[in-house]
Formats: C-alpha cells, structure tokens, sequence
C-alpha cells in the first residue's frame, strides 16, 4: 500500500492536480501529475506519471468544462491507475484567505463556511477551490484536507504597501491589498534560494505570468509588494481581466451606461483583459500565432503593463537585482520574456537571446548589470509540503 498526498490546485481556467508519495523522513516523491486546461474554452487533459509516462492525453467535449466534472475526470484516472493507495490527505490551493488566514490550517466546516464568505473576492476561483474540498469531503468525509493560501506570502509586507487610499476604517474592515500567487512565489523563491543564494537575499521580482498573472517585488525571500490587490483584478492585464483600472470606470458604466452589477462583474473577470482587448481569445499562444492587428495590440499592452509594474515593484525595493518569470506564459514564451527584458534595458537587464530562446535557468548575459531567470512553477509541491506539516505527517 503506497501512502500519498494528494494536491487539487483549481486556476481560473485550469484544476491541476499532483499525487505525491509520503514516505516518513524522506522528500516528496512525485507519483502523478496533470491538469486540464482551458476550462471554459476549449478543454484539454494531460497526465502524466512519475516515468512521464502518459496517462491521459486528450481533448475534452464541451460539456466537461466546468470545474466539477473536471475534478471527478481526474479522481476516475486516479482510481484507475492507483489501486493500492491509501491516500493521507488532501492539500488544496485556496485563493483567498483574507486577513484572518495567514497560514495554511486544516480544514473543518467552521473554516469551510468562512472562507466562502470571502467568494466574491475571488469569483473565478474560490467558489471552485471550495467545491472541490466538498466534492473530496463527500466522497471520504473523514480524510484530512489542508488548505494553503494564495495570499498568506504576502502577510508580512509593511502597511503602507497593503494600503489604498481609503478612509483608514476600510482597511479596519479588511478592505487591503492582499496580493495573490502566493504558493507560487514561496516555491519560486525557494528554488532560487537554494539555486542562487547570493541573487535570492536581493531584490527580485517574480513575475507569475499565467492566465492569472500578477507581478511580487521580494526582498530576502520575503514578500514586499504585489501587483495584486484586494482582489485577483488588479494589476497586469490577465487572460480575461482588467487588471489595473480607474475605479471611475466602474461608476460610470453603473451609473450611465446602467450596466448591472452581474454585467460589470462579468466585463471584468470574463470579458476583457487578452480577450477582450484582442476580441479573439484568452489564450497568448493563439495571440501570438494571430496575424490581426487587434492580437497584436493586446499583446503590445501586455508587455506594457509588465513594464510599468516593474518600474512600480523596483521602486517599492529601492532597486532591482534579478527579475525571474514564471507560469504557463512566463514559463513557455520566449518572445513575451524578451520583449519584456527589453523594455527594461533601463533597471540594466541584458537579455540573452538564445539562452532565452533555449529556455534555460539564467537568460541575461554573464555581465548583465541585473540579471534574469526562468524558474518553472510549482505550486503543487508546495501545496504538498505545508500539507505534510499540517498533518504532522
Ligand atoms: N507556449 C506558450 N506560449 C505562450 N503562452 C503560453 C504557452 N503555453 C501556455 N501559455 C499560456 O499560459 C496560460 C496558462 O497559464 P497557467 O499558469 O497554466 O494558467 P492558470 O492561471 O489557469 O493557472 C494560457 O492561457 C496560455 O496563454
Ligand atoms: C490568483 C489567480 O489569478 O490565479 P490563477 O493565475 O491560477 O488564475
Ligand atoms: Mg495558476
């Protein structure tokens, strides 16, 4: 009987999932991993064993989209494929944790029914994250789940980065910036420790550039500010967001255009960013491959919001050491990274191209003032390691 935990990490458009092997006293070891992707447009199922050997490789029909049927599509492969597992626990991503969850903690229903209160500050995730742990609740009540949060890295930035400029009483009632990707940024920040130690006591900033996408400024390993805000909206333009916006805008389309609240909340979450920019889709790749002029001025403001919230971090730090990309665009797109690099020959980033266009570790030049990196995410493991402790395993 193999001992396992297993990690559910629901995106915006994708539910990842990873199966780890626990063996008392030893790391980690990775027995499955997979995802599907493109939940909502146009779904696909890749999953692979710890060999890379594959174990589902397939487009999904329409009506798998939703994030509930994906996830008994992923525990049917897990059934299929492991039968001799005595699964320990269960580590979920949870998007938002407010200002009372700085932790990962293990879950009860008190705890369930707190965070769903924090649902509409995260619409296109945390109603997701939570059917999941009822979903894995129903099926074996009595099997331990932890949740980790997405906001929890940043609860040690300093007030003035967590401020808006409110009537202080908001912030009393947790109206704050709380920043997200969290998990991202602690396993990024971790892999750049133990890989550059010297670069990690700097100053960096990671960018998350994912369909959710989100910019960290970090200083010796500790979160100083994010792009994010009080919600996953703010910031970098997204796959379907706004990102950073005059809140005037939104008084104006309620109170001229008489948009509805349902209306402005779906123009923002779903209808804009790459998308609707673009008017053709979420997705960079397909943006990329596009010859239509509207394809390119998104990408183009894209780029430009980077730029501008990397000027923003760097000055939040008093400085920049290293900028390190990460995430499904910031992972695989070597033309978003050296557009990227290049508007920011000014902090002294000297991209090399064919180290980038290789995709390896280290993508400036040897003597670039400031230098630049390329760390795969993995949140899932992280996800397993704060479940191992929670669980005192
Ligand atoms: N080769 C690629 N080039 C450009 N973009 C890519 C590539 N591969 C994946 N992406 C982008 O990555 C996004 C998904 O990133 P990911 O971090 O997995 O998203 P999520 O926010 O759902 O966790 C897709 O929307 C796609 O635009
Ligand atoms: C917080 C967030 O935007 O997450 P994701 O990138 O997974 O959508
Ligand atoms: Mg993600």
């Amino acid at each position: 009987m193999t001992k396992a935990i297993l990690v559910l990490n629901a995106g915006s458009s994708s539910l990842k999932f990873a199966l780890f092997e626990h063996e008392a006293a030893s790391d980690l070891h990775l027995m499955a991993q997979g995802q599907i992707e493109g939940i909502g447009t146009k779904p696909y199922f890749l999953a692979k064993n710890h060999r890379k050997q594959i174990l589902a490789d397939k487009e999904l029909a329409i009506s798998d989209t939703n994030h509930a049927d994906c996830l008994q599509i992923i525990a049917t492969l897990l059934r299929d494929n492991y039968t001799d597992l005595k699964l320990l626990g269960v580590g979920h991503r949870i998007v938002h944790g407010g200002a009372h969850y700085t932790a990962p903690l293990r879950l009860t229903p008190g705890t369930i029914g707190a965070l769903e209160a924090l649902s509409p500050l995260a619409p296109l995730h945390q109603p997701h994250n939570l059917a999941a742990i009822r979903a894995v609740a129903d099926i074996q009540p009595d099997l331990p789940q932890v949740a980790c949060f997405d906001t929890a890295f940043h609860r040690c930035q300093n007030q003035i980065n967590q401020l808006f400029g409110l009537p202080y009483h908001c912030y009393e009632r947790g109206i704050r910036r709380y920043g997200f990707h969290g998990l991202s940024y602690e396993y990024v920040s971790s892999v750049l420790k133990q890989r550059e130690p010297e670069i990690a006591s700097g100053k960096v900033v990671i960018a998350h550039l994912g369909n959710g996408a989100s910019m960290c400024a970090i200083q010796n390993g500790k979160s100083v500010a994010s792009s994010m805000g009080f919600t996953a909206l703010d910031g970098l333009m997204m796959g379907t967001r706004t990102g950073n916006l005059d809140a005037g805008v939104v008084l104006y389309l309620l109170q001229q255009e008489k948009l509805s609240i349902l209306q402005v909340e779906e123009l923002l979450y779903r209808r804009s960013g790459l998308l609707g920019l673009s008017g053709i889709s979420s997705d960079m790749r397909v943006l990329l491959e596009s010859s239509e002029p509207q394809a390119a001025l998104a990408v183009d403001y894209f780029v430009h919001r980077i730029s501008r919230e990397l000027g923003s971090l760097a000055a939040s730090m008093n400085g920049l050491d290293a900028l390190v990309f990460t995430a499904g665009i910031g992972e695989n797109s070597s033309i978003i990274r050296q557009r990227v690099c290049e508007q920011a020959r000014w902090l002294g980033i000297e991209i090399d191209t064919h180290a980038n266009d290789a995709h390896e570790f280290c993508i400036s030049t040897i003597d670039s003032p400031t230098t630049a990196w390329l760390i795969p995410c993995n949140e899932e493991l992280m996800i397993a390691r704060h479940t191992r402790t929670q669980l005192g395993l």
